[in-house]
C-alpha cells in the first residue's frame, strides 16, 4: 500500500526522501508525472482523521449501546493488560530467576485490576490457611477472571499448576515460568502424574504451597466438574493438609455465553484445612468426592443469580442440581 501511494505520486527523489522510503528510488521509473512528496501526505491526512473520527465515536457508542460489544473490550483489554504487566514484570523477576518467591511481585502487579473492573472481591477464612506448612489449595475454576480471586488470598511460597499452553501466552507465560508455576500436559497422562510426584517430592523439602484448579478446566456452568484427582494425590503422598477454597458465582456481573460483564462482586472463602495424615491412594476416591461436597456446599451458600440476589443454585432445577 505504501509502494502504491508513495510512487502513484512520482516523488522527485531527494536524499531525505530517500531516507523516509528506499521504496521511493526503486519505483520512480515508473512514475510518470512527479509531484511533490507533502502533497500526498497533506492528501492523506483528511481520510485518516475522518477515519479516526469515526473510530473515535464509534467506540463509545458500542460501549454504551452493546453489552456484547463491552464484553469484548473488557476481555481484550484484561489479556492485553495482563500481558504489558508481564512485560513489565519480567526484568524484575529475571533478577532472582526461575524463583517461588517472583510470585509475589506479580501478584503485587495483578491486585489492582479488581478496581479497574469494578470487581468487589470480599475474602472471608483466610484465618483457615495452616501458617507455616505445606499443603494444597484446591478452588474452583470458572474463568481467567480467577486470577483476581486467586491473588487476593494466594499464600506466601505458593505456585499454581497450570495447563503447558499457558507457558505459550507471550510475556505472561514467561512471568508464570520466572514465578514457579508448575505446568503440565494434560494430553500425557502419565507425564502430568510424575511432575505431581516430583512435586510431592519437593513441596516439604522446599517448603512450597502448591494451587491447584482440580475440575482441570474453566468451568461456568453454575456447579464443579468433577474433580480429577491429582492434587489429593499429592496431597496423600506428601501427607499435607488440603486447604479448599471456593469462589462464588460470577453469574452476577460476568456471563460468557451472554457476552455480559459489568461490574460486581465475588466471595472467596477459605474452608478448614482437611488432614491427609495417615491416608493412602486407596483413600483418594473418597477423599475427592468430600472435599468436592463441602466446596459445593459453599458455593450455593455463596453464589447468586445474577439478577440482584437468591440463592438460585437451590431452587429445584437450578444449574447447579445437575451435577450434584
Ligand atoms: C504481573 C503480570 C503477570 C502476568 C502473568 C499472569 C499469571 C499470574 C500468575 C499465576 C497464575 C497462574 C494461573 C494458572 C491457572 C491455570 C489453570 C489451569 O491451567 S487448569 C488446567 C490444569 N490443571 C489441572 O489439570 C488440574 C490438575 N490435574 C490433575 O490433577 C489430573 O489428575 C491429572 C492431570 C494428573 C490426570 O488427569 P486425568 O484427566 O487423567 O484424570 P484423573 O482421573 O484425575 O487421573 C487418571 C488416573 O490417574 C490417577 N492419578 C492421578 N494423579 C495421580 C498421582 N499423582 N499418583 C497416582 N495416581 C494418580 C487417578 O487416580 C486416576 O486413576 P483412577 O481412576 O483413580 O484409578
Ligand atoms: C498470546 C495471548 C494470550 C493472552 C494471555 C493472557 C494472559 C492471561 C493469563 C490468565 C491466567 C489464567 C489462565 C487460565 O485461566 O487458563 C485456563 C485454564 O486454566 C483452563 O483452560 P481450558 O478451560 O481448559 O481452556
Amino acid at each position: 500500500m505504501v509502494r502504491t501511494s508513495i510512487c502513484g505520486a512520482g516523488v522527485n527523489p531527494s536524499p531525505s526522501a530517500g531516507r523516509l522510503s528506499p521504496l521511493l528510488f526503486r519505483n520512480q521509473a515508473h512514475c510518470p508525472s512527479p509531484r511533490p512528496l507533502q502533497v500526498t501526505r497533506m492528501e492523506l491526512w483528511p481520510g485518516l482523521w475522518t477515519l479516526l473520527l469515526l473510530l473515535a465515536l464509534l467506540l463509545p457508542t458500542l460501549w454504551f449501546c452493546s453489552p456484547s460489544a463491552k464484553y469484548f473490550f473488557k476481555m481484550a483489554f484484561y489479556n492485553g493488560w495482563i500481558l504489558f504487566l508481564a512485560v513489565l514484570a519480567i526484568p524484575v523477576c529475571a533478577v532472582r530467576g526461575r524463583n517461588v518467591e517472583n510470585m509475589k511481585i506479580l501478584r503485587l502487579m495483578l491486585l489492582h485490576i479488581k478496581y479497574l473492573y469494578g470487581i468487589r472481591v470480599e475474602v472471608r477464612g483466610a484465618h483457615h490457611f495452616p501458617p507455616s506448612q505445606p499443603y494444597v489449595v484446591v478452588s474452583n475454576h470458572q474463568s481467567s477472571l480467577d486470577l483476581l480471586g486467586m491473588m487476593e488470598v494466594l499464600p506466601g511460597r505458593c505456585v499454581p499448576i497450570a495447563k503447558r499452553e499457558l507457558l505459550w501466552a507471550g510475556s505472561a507465560g514467561l512471568a508464570c515460568w520466572l514465578a514457579g508455576v508448575i505446568f503440565i500436559d494434560r494430553k500425557r497422562t502419565g507425564d502430568a502424574i510424575s511432575v505431581m510426584s516430583e512435586v510431592a517430592q519437593t513441596l516439604i523439602t522446599q517448603d512450597v504451597r502448591v494451587w491447584v484448579f482440580p475440575e482441570g478446566t474453566r468451568n461456568h456452568n453454575g456447579s464443579m466438574l468433577p474433580f480429577k484427582r491429582g492434587a489429593f494425590h499429592l496431597a496423600v503422598q506428601a501427607q499435607v493438609p488440603i486447604v479448599p477454597i471456593v469462589m462464588s458465582s460470577y453469574q452476577d456481573f460476568y456471563c460468557k455465553k451472554e457476552r455480559r460483564f459489568t461490574s460486581g462482586r465475588c466471595q472467596v472463602r477459605v474452608l478448614p484445612p482437611v488432614p491427609t495424615e495417615g491416608l493412602t491412594p486407596d483413600d483418594v476416591p473418597a477423599l475427592a468426592d468430600t472435599v468436592r461436597h463441602s466446596m459445593l456446599t459453599v458455593f450455593r451458600e455463596i453464589s447468586t443469580d445474577g439478577r440482584g440476589g437468591g440463592d438460585y443454585l437451590k431452587k429445584p432445577g437450578g444449574v447447579g442440581e445437575a451435577q450434584l
